[in-house]
C-alpha cells in the first residue's frame, strides 16, 4: 500500500518521479477495464440512493460509503501517514492509526492543495458513464437483434459492490498520480527557484502554468498511454491468438481522453496551487536566499529538514 518511492536516493529527481506517473498509468488502465466490465450503475453515486444506508445513519452515496469504510480500515494501518496518499474521506473522520508513523523525509513545503473532491466529480459524472457506455450499447444491440428492447439492465446491473469496490481502486490510483503534481513542482521549483519566485510572489498563476507546462513530455505520454490502452484492452482466442475483430475491454480514445481532459490538467493545477503557497512561512531572508545562484539553496533547505 506504502510506495516505495521515498526509498529512491533522490526522490525528487524528475526521472524518477515520472517513472512512477508511468507506471501508475497500468494501475489506472487496467482498474478501468475492470470498472467497464460493469454497468454505470448510477444509483450508487447518487446520496440517499441507498435507504438501507440511510437506516444505518449514513447519509452520503453508496460509493462514499465504500470510500469510508475502505479508507478506514487503511488509516489504521496508517497509509495517509504517507505523503502520497490522500483520503476522499474527511481525515477527522478517519480513525488514528494502530502503528506510529514512519519517518518520511520531509520533501514537499507544507501544503493544503487536495483535488480529492474534483477527482470524485469528473471520474462519477464523466468516466464512468463514458467507459460503461459501450456496455450499454453492446447490450442494447444484442436486445434490439433479439428483438428484446430498453436498456434497464445496461445500466443497472445490480453489482453494486463489486462496481464500488473497483471505483475505490481507481479513485486511489488517480489520487496518488494527481498529487504527485507536488512533487514534480517541487522538483522544478529547487532546480531554479528564481525563475519561480517573481511569479509566484505576483499570483501570476498563467506564468507558473507556462513554467511547469512540457508540451514534449505530455505527447509522449498520450502516444504511450494509446498503445498501452490497445494492448491491455486486446482480446484473446482460446489458444492465445489476438482476436482481430470486436471492440476490445475498453473504449482506447476514453481512456486517453481521460488522461489529456482531466488528470493532466488536474495535476499542472495541483502543481500551480502548490508553487502558489511554496513561499508561506518563509521570512524575507529565506526567500532571498533562495533567489541566489544554486549551490547556496542547499543551505536553506538544510534548515528546513
Ligand atoms: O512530467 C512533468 O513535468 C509534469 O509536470 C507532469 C505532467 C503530467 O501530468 O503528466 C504535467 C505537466 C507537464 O506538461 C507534463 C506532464
Amino acid at each position: 500500500m506504502q510506495s516505495n518511492y521515498f526509498r529512491n536516493k533522490n526522490p525528487l529527481d524528475l526521472d524518477h518521479i515520472r517513472s512512477v506517473l508511468t507506471r501508475l498509468e497500468d494501475t489506472i488502465i487496467f482498474g478501468l477495464i475492470e470498472r467497464a466490465q460493469f454497468a454505470h450503475n448510477h444509483r450508487i453515486y447518487l446520496r440517499g440512493g441507498f435507504p438501507e444506508l440511510v437506516n444505518l445513519g449514513f447519509t452520503g452515496s453508496w460509493l462514499e460509503w465504500f470510500l469510508k469504510e475502505t479508507e478506514s480500515f487503511h488509516a489504521k494501518a496508517r497509509r495517509y501517514t504517507s505523503p502520497d496518499e490522500y483520503p476522499f474521506t474527511p481525515p477527522a473522520e478517519l480513525p488514528t492509526p494502530v502503528l506510529p508513523s514512519l519517518a518520511f523525509p520531509r520533501l514537499l513545503h507544507p501544503n493544503t492543495v487536495n483535488a480529492n473532491p474534483s477527482i470524485l466529480a469528473f471520474y462519477t459524472r464523466s468516466i464512468v458513464p463514458r467507459i460503461t457506455h459501450d456496455t450499454t450499447l453492446a447490450l442494447a444491440a444484442s436486445r434490439r437483434a433479439t428483438g428484446v428492447t430498453g436498456d434497464a439492465e445496461a445500466e443497472d446491473d445490480g453489482n453494486y459492490g463489486s462496481a464500488a469496490t473497483i471505483d475505490v481502486e481507481v479513485l486511489q490510483a488517480i489520487s496518488k498520480r494527481v498529487h504527485y503534481g507536488k512533487f514534480v513542482s517541487e522538483s522544478k521549483f529547487a532546480d531554479d527557484p528564481a525563475a519561480f519566485i517573481p511569479h509566484i510572489r505576483a499570483r501570476n498563476t498563467d506564468a507558473l502554468a507556462a513554467l511547469i507546462t512540457k508540451p514534449e513530455v505530455e505527447k509522449r505520454l498520450l502516444q504511450r498511454l494509446r498503445k498501452k490502452a490497445a494492448l491491455y484492452a486486446q482480446d484473446f482466442a482460446s489458444d492465445g491468438e489476438p482476436l482481430p475483430e470486436g471492440k476490445g475491454k475498453i473504449d482506447v480514445s476514453s481512456v486517453v481522453d481521460l488522461y489529456e481532459s482531466y488528470i493532466i490538467p488536474l495535476t499542472k493545477e495541483v502543481e500551480v496551487d502548490y508553487l502558489l503557497q511554496r513561499l508561506d512561512g518563509l521570512s524575507e531572508e529565506d526567500i532571498e536566499r533562495l533567489m541566489e545562484p544554486k549551490g547556496l539553496l542547499l543551505s536553506v533547505e538544510d534548515k528546513r529538514s
